[in-house]
């Protein structure tokens, strides 16, 4: 259980994990959050950040605000680094004693590796997005101790905008598609990911540092791509492509699975391999 007293600030609420988070929220019934879209608590004001932390005065921030759009922000690093890196600055100068649950991603990694990436392992980002995350994590980890940060992949679910909604809507339009079959990661149902940061809330004392979180398993997008069409019952030609053939303003790591075991043992989760949570997550959205 919760502590139902403990005050807990959402930013980003409007995002797809912040919503989940919320509807999470109402389902184990918890009154003492604040759920902030960038309207009501734009991170990148300072001066809306003292403010709006000075009268709710949170015990636990969860940041779930960010500048998400991975090729974008190869021609506004300074609009990624406004979002992902001040902001922290931000929230972290006010958040007096308060703990900071900060999600990053697997996009701080270069994607040369062979086996699922450890916690430990060097961040080597290779796209704008992620070296702002990057800079993120590591302002956080400078300021203060009182962080869990959790790097995630491949988010997807009924809120906001994700793959799997992307592929959904052009299966309604296209008869075959292309999907890239050399990025390998893990797709994330952001259910999944909620639960787990509700289980963090819940423990008393989970260890401070950066923890790994996405589903089981391992994916390329065309794996994930085919996956949503059966699943959906959509009759669509995939056709299974190299990167090179998809060019977009970022590059993406060939290889980012993460290893969850750290996190596994902390809260005492099972995580559900990523091809049981996209049913869980289809049927939820089109019913
Ligand atoms: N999406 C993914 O596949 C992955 C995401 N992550 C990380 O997980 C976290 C959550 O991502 P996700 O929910 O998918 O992202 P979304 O893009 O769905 O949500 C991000 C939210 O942040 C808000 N935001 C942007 N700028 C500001 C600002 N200046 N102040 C306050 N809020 C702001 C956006 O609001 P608005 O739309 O109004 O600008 C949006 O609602 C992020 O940290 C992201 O880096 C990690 C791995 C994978
Ligand atoms: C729409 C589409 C995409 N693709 C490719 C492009 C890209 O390599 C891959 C995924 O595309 P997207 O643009 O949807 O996803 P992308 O923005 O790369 O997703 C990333 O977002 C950030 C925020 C993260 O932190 C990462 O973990 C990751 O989830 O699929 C195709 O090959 N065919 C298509 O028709």
């Amino acid at each position: 259980m919760i502590d139902q007293n403990l005050k807990i600030l959402v930013t980003g609420a409007g995002g797809q994990l912040g919503q989940e988070i919320k509807s999470l929220s109402e389902v184990y019934n918890r009154p003492n959050w604040s759920f902030a879209d960038s309207k009501a608590l734009d991170i990148t004001d300072e001066r809306q950040v003292k403010d709006y932390i000075g009268a709710y005065t949170p015990e636990v921030i969860i940041n779930c605000a960010a500048y998400t759009a991975v090729d974008a922000a190869e021609s506004d690093p300074n609009g990624a680094f406004a979002v992902n890196v001040s902001g922290i600055q931000n929230l972290t100068a006010y958040a007096g004693k308060a703990l900071i649950i900060h999600i990053s991603t697997d996009f701080v990694f270069d994607g040369n590796s062979f086996v699922a990436y450890k916690e430990t392992d060097e961040t080597h980002p290779i796209g704008a997005y992620g070296k702002t995350k990057m800079e993120g994590e590591k302002l956080l980890q400078h300021i203060t101790d009182n962080h869990i940060i959790i790097r995630t992949s491949w988010l997807y679910g009924s809120f906001g905008k994700n793959f799997m909604k992307t592929m959904l809507h052009l299966a309604d339009s296209r008869s075959e598609l292309s999907v890239v079959a050399d990025q390998v990661g893990t797709p994330t149902y952001t259910g999944d990911l909620a639960l787990a940061i509700i289980r963090i809330l819940e423990q008393d004392q989970v260890e401070r540092g950066i923890y790994h979180f996405s589903n089981e398993g391992v994916a390329s997008w065309y794996d994930f791509a085919h996956a949503i069409f059966d699943m959906a019952g959509k009759n669509i030609k995939l056709i299974p492509i190299k990167s090179e053939a998809y060019p977009t303003p970022a590059k993406r790591p060939h290889f980012s699975v993460l290893d969850k075991t750290k996190i596994k043992k902390a809260i005492h989760m099972e995580i559900p391999h990523w091809r049981d949570s996209l049913e869980v997550a289809l049927k939820k959205h089109l019913r």
